[in-house]
């Protein structure tokens, strides 16, 4: 199907999905104690509600263009012809049910497939003036460029400075330089007043959320163009959620960010566009707002109001 690039719909507030009842919604239905979600609404109340609408693009150029991308696990074919832009600077999130090619697809995107026996990927990503899949493309350099975040934090056995000099020093940076790209990027990622009087500890000291943000952290630290997210708050509790979500929202200014998750009200709350994915297609691509409220496709509503997936 061809993706549909969708530029006018309904503010979010005047619709019938409103953001502020679906993140209600969304922690009084997780297993989260009465005390504890009101403490968790004090703090939404604090960052306030994120409303990505409001910083919607619908004139963003391009970031990467990825064109009839078919993708195979040896004879096990995992992506039919998928085709997608991703923008410059807005959020994409990657949605649909288990098994239906959303992590196989954000891999793709930096190459982190290559490291699977015989996988195959044919189609193209256009990135700048390459495409991410020739066999010509430096990997090492496309992953400085397209970095990534896992679902469960990955923090080295290091300490947290270690941990976000691990790639400078790699590069062979300055001391200088890596001490200035360690705070600015513990900063960025929203960390730094928490840990900078323990830089030398280990990482591995940190609660769930913070290991996570170390991560961010991390992947910021080599300057990313593009940051892909394979669902990073599956791992944490809903504060800590909260906080990854904002700092998306934060991140988002100056990175182009692709998330995958499995949380609807997650893509409502943090990204502009929104791809669902059914057994290895893209069903539907839109800005996020209007394929919540307005989806095209039965298969996307059926999802979306929860008669599958
Ligand atoms: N390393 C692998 N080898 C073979 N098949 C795989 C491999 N990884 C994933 N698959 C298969 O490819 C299909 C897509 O998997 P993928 O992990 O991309 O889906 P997903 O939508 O991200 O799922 P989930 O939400 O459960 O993480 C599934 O059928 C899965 O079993």
């Amino acid at each position: 199907m061809e993706p549909q690039h969708l530029h006018s719909f309904q503010p979010l507030s005047q619709s019938g999905i409103h953001m502020n009842q679906q993140q209600s919604f969304s922690l009084r239905d997780s297993n989260t104690s009465t005390a504890n979600v009101d403490e968790i609404e004090k703090e939404a109340k604090h960052m306030g509600h994120f409303d990505p609408t409001r910083t919607l693009n619908a004139q963003a150029s391009v970031r990467i263009d990825v064109k009839n991308t078919h993708f195979f696990y040896g004879s096990k074919q995992a992506l039919f012809d998928v085709s997608l832009p991703i923008l410059d600077r807005q959020v994409t999130a990657l949605i649909g049910p288990s098994g239906c090619g959303k992590s196989t697809f954000l891999r793709t995107l930096n190459r982190m497939n290559d490291l699977i026996p015989g996988s195959r990927v044919s189609g193209q990503a256009v990135f700048d003036d390459f495409n991410i899949y020739d066999k010509k493309t430096d990997v090492v350099l496309l992953r400085q460029r397209i970095g990534m975040v896992f679902q469960r934090a990955n923090p080295f056995p290091k300490s947290i400075f270690d941990n976000i000099a691990y790639g400078l020093r790699v590069q062979g940076k300055s001391r200088k330089l890596i001490e200035e790209r360690v705070e600015y990027s513990l900063q960025a990622a929203a960390l730094w007043d928490e840990v900078k009087d323990r830089l030398h500890t280990s990482a591995l000291g940190l609660s769930g959320g913070q290991q996570q943000r170390l991560c961010i952290a991390r992947a910021l630290a080599v300057q990313p163009e593009v940051l892909l997210m394979d669902e990073p708050c599956s791992a944490l509790d809903p504060i800590a959620t909260l906080k990854i979500e904002e700092l998306i929202t934060e991140l988002v200014k100056e990175y182009t960010i692709v998330i995958v998750t499995h949380n609807m009200q997650q893509a409502a709350r943090v990204s502009h566009y929104t791809g669902f994915f059914l057994s290895g297609k893209l069903i539907e691509y839109s800005p996020t707002v209007q394929l919540f409220e307005r989806p095209t496709r039965k298969e996307t509503e059926d999802y979306i109001s929860g008669r599958f997936g």
